[in-house]
């Protein structure tokens, strides 16, 4: 049997040609391809707008079985043992009713969930392999940036935007161009102490938040494949701060262990077909490689961030550095402002700096070997007097479970820690899990921006056993000079899944032989808890609906330019989490740049600041001249055109952009324009600092002043983009043209990947606790499956 049924060349391919091979359901004339996706999971953020544009638009989930869906950003992580409902457990009304919109569109389209009272329940990135819905050679979107974690397994993962969830729920294809190739590659064995975490980190200090854009990444050499599912998946889960559109691991005896026996992975037969092909999944000898980057193991130390970008990573033996030792103008700026955001001094040494709180968790580190180590370092010691506070927020319920089996929840609680339930918790504070202005956290997340974890909070990123010895210490430590209890040193560096818990996930527990449909459970609690939801998100009216659909052509813009000169800036920069609770496409306007815009009056109001769009002429402003790299990195968040577009721009030109912010404008009409940093510098800012006009010709691919003197006589832009843009045409349209290529892709991997065939159809609800829970209910109730 052959495997792939498409090949762009028959010469080597990488592992990424391979899996983008098998997935091309149609390549067009333009050269943009379409991809088949295999995997989509779904939460309560990045969903709604998605589906009420299907709703619009009349379209159906296509394939529900390839579709799961949860909750994990808004709700909160204290302890649900009186759990009676969402009314009466989320305080909060923007996050409540997103999570009721969620289960109301679950319901509505029977999509495989598992809500609040499911013991399944997680993080996104967490739950997806923990089932194996994730599986290796598989596509798998999310509407979440790091959808990159599950590239550890061999599949093609990357985040998606709004626009694109409902492209995927209706086509259950998505549109792509072809990335570049990277290889990292790690030759050596990592130093005792050194976790992936800290390696991910050196990673992205040596090559940047922009070294990885439009690229996949490819981990490679000993390093890499010495390390266990759990710390891959860590890896990958950070290539997105890499600026990669996403980053890979070839599945080897590590992955088929980690991946058999969980509930969704292959049985029988299938299990021996699917080996046979994961075992192809690997790039072949001669390769080629775009970028080939060597990164030697043993120059890795144990890594933290000191300011508001992860690529500001050092070892933990290094000091704060001197903005006045930096040559480069921007660079010089941008260092001196983190270090007035992160309260630090040039040359402070990074061990005495002192912390306020703790927080492990998150999809980079809240897996069981996460918490292991972890609680090995807390173990018999208490949280330092100056630590505040010091939260564990397991990745998923069955973590939590497992944590709990293993007696880990005791150690932390015994030495001072919270022990919480799953969620995104304070890794963006969506929910009330929040830091204070000016706090210092030892985090395990992975995104250190200014405001990520609260309105001025400082976050330095860290592996969780330095975060875990940062709340012992109460300032950050070296984890090599931490003294552990009985002996107790874990395998930081760890080679493959512990014993105990691939048991258990091979248990009894987890076995589907009968599919059983998702009904009740999801059914019960939809059905009840619908009343706070809008009508206006129930029955919207197809004439007012914003949807993915009808955009307005972009063909010529002459609009006012502003200048700002800013590198790196993200996603959560210009729209902040707390605007990101709406169920809306619009209304976004005031939350555009909202940190950088406003700040409290004494009465506690906004009050503005003399940010360039705040100021006259600028209000206007319908071009964003950037004259920083790497614009819209980080987050998804398709909250990020939406509220540029509400504030009146409808053009931004920059150095280079995140990939899926760049993705995610063209689904809303706003043109992004990638221009030579020299060019923008020299040409276009005079003209944007005088307040002047930018006459953007999208047909022509030029740029002029408003008198016609052509300042940029070409800019680049893909011609199915364009095509798109120019006649506002909608992508969900014009894919669902391609039905017959569609169906026939279907058929064909009916039978070459049969054991993809099930996916989360097979999930048992039976035997769900319905309205109410508690710890120990759980972990029964999980025994007995
Ligand atoms: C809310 C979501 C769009 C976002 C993402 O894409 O990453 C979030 O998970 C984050 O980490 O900022
Ligand atoms: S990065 Fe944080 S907020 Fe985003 S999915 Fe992961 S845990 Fe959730």
């Amino acid at each position: 049997m052959t495997f792939s049924s498409f090949r762009e060349t028959s010469g080597p391919r990488t592992l990424y040609d391979k899996v983008f091979d098998a997935h091309v359901v149609h390549k067009d004339d333009d050269g943009s391809y379409l991809l088949y996706i295999d995997r989509h999971i779904i939460h309560e953020v990045t969903s709604p707008q998605a589906f009420e544009g299907l709703e619009n638009a009349d379209r159906k989930v296509r394939r529900r079985d390839c579709t799961l869906a949860t909750v994990d950003h808004n709700i909160p992580t204290e302890s649900r043992k009186d759990f009676e409902s969402i009314d009466t457990f989320i305080k909060q009304a923007d996050s409540r009713l997103q999570v009721k919109t969620l289960e109301k569109n679950v319901k509505t389209h029977n999509v495989p969930y598992f809500g609040m009272t499911d013991p399944r329940q997680g993080i996104v990135h967490t739950i997806g392999p923990e089932q194996g819905f994730t599986l290796p050679g598989t596509t798998v979107v999310c509407g979440d940036s790091h959808t990159s974690t599950h590239g550890a397994f061999g599949s093609l993962a990357f985040g998606i935007g709004t626009s694109e969830v409902e492209h995927v729920l209706a086509t259950q294809t998505i549109i792509q161009a072809r990335s570049k190739n990277m290889r990292i590659n790690v030759p050596g064995k990592l130093n005792p102490g050194v976790t992936s975490k800290d390696l991910i980190l050196h990673i992205i200090g040596q090559i940047g938040t922009a070294g990885g854009t439009g690229c996949v990444i490819e981990f490679a050499g000993e390093a890499i494949e010495s390390l266990s599912m759990e710390a891959r998946m860590s890896m990958c889960n950070m290539s997105i701060e890499a600026g990669a559109r996403a980053g890979m691991i070839k599945p080897d005896e590590t992955t088929f262990k980690y991946t058999k026996g969980r509930p969704l992975a292959p049985k029988g037969a299938e299990w021996v077909k699917a080996i046979k092909y994961w075992k192809t999944l690997h790039s072949d000898e001669g390769a080629h490689f775009d970028y080939d980057i060597t990164i030697k193991a043993e120059d890795v130390m144990p890594t933290i961030t000191w300011g508001t970008s992860p690529q500001d990573a050092l070892p933990i033996s290094g000091s704060v550095p001197d903005p006045a030792k930096e040559n480069d103008p921007i660079r010089k700026a941008g260092m001196e402002r983190a270090l007035k955001y992160m309260g630090l001094e040039p040359n402070t040494p990074l061990k005495s700096i002192k912390i306020d709180k703790v927080f492990i968790g998150s999809c980079t580190n809240a897996r069981i070997e996460d918490l292991r180590n972890a609680s090995a370092v807390v173990k018999g010691h208490k949280l330092a007097d100056n630590v505040i506070q010091a939260m564990v927020v397991p990745g998923s319920g069955l973590v939590k479970a497992q944590a709990e089996r293993e007696g880990l929840d005791k150690i932390f609680e015994e030495a001072g820690f919270e022990w919480r339930e799953a969620g995104c918790s304070m890794c963006l504070g969506m929910n009330p899990d929040i830091l204070q202005p000016h706090e210092r956290c030892a985090s395990t997340s992975n995104r250190n921006f200014e405001g990520r974890q609260g309105a001025l909070a400082r976050t330095h990123l860290m592996s969780p056993a330095m975060a875990a010895a940062a709340g012992i210490y109460g300032h950050f430590v070296d984890i090599r000079d931490h003294k552990y209890r009985d002996n107790d040193i874990p395998a930081v560096a760890v080679t493959s899944e512990s014993e105990s818990e691939s048991e258990s996930l091979e248990g009894k527990a987890y076995e589907h032989d009968e599919p059983i449909q998702p009904s009740e459970a999801t059914e019960e609690v939809a059905n009840d808890e619908l009343k706070d939801i809008p009508a206006a998100t129930t029955a919207v009216k197809k004439s007012q609906a914003p949807t993915a659909s009808g955009m307005k052509p972009f063909v010529k813009l002459d609009g006012l330019a502003a200048p700002l000169d800013k590198a790196n800036v993200d996603t959560d920069a210009i729209i902040p989490k707390q605007f990101l609770k709406t169920i809306k496409r619009t209304g976004l306007k005031n939350g555009l740049f909202y940190e950088l815009r406003f700040v409290k009056d004494e009465q506690g109001k906004d009050k503005e600041t003399d940010f360039v769009l705040n100021v006259n002429p600028w209000r206007k402003a319908e071009v964003l001249v950037v004259t920083g790299d790497n614009f819209g990195c980080g987050s998804s968040r398709e909250h990020a055109p939406w509220a540029l577009k509400d504030f009146g721009i409808k053009s931004i030109i920059a150095p280079s952009f995140g990939d899926i912010f760049y993705n995610n404008s063209f689904k809303n009409g706003l043109l992004p324009i990638r221009i030579e940093q020299s060019v923008i510098l020299e040409k276009l800012i005079p003209i944007a600092q005088k307040g002047g006009n930018l006459v953007i010709d999208l047909p022509n691919q030029n740029i002029s002043d408003s008198e016609g003197t052509v300042l940029v006589e070409h800019f680049d832009i893909e011609p199915f983009r364009k095509h798109c843009l120019v006649n506002g045409l909608d992508d969900i349209g014009l894919t669902l043209q391609k039905e017959t290529f569609i169906t026939e892709y279907e058929t064909r991997r009916r039978d070459i990947y049969s054991f993809l065939e099930g996916g989360s159809s097979l999930l048992r609800f039976d035997n769900i606790p319905k309205k109410k829970f508690n710890a120990t209910t759980f972990s029964i109730v999980h025994e007995k499956w």
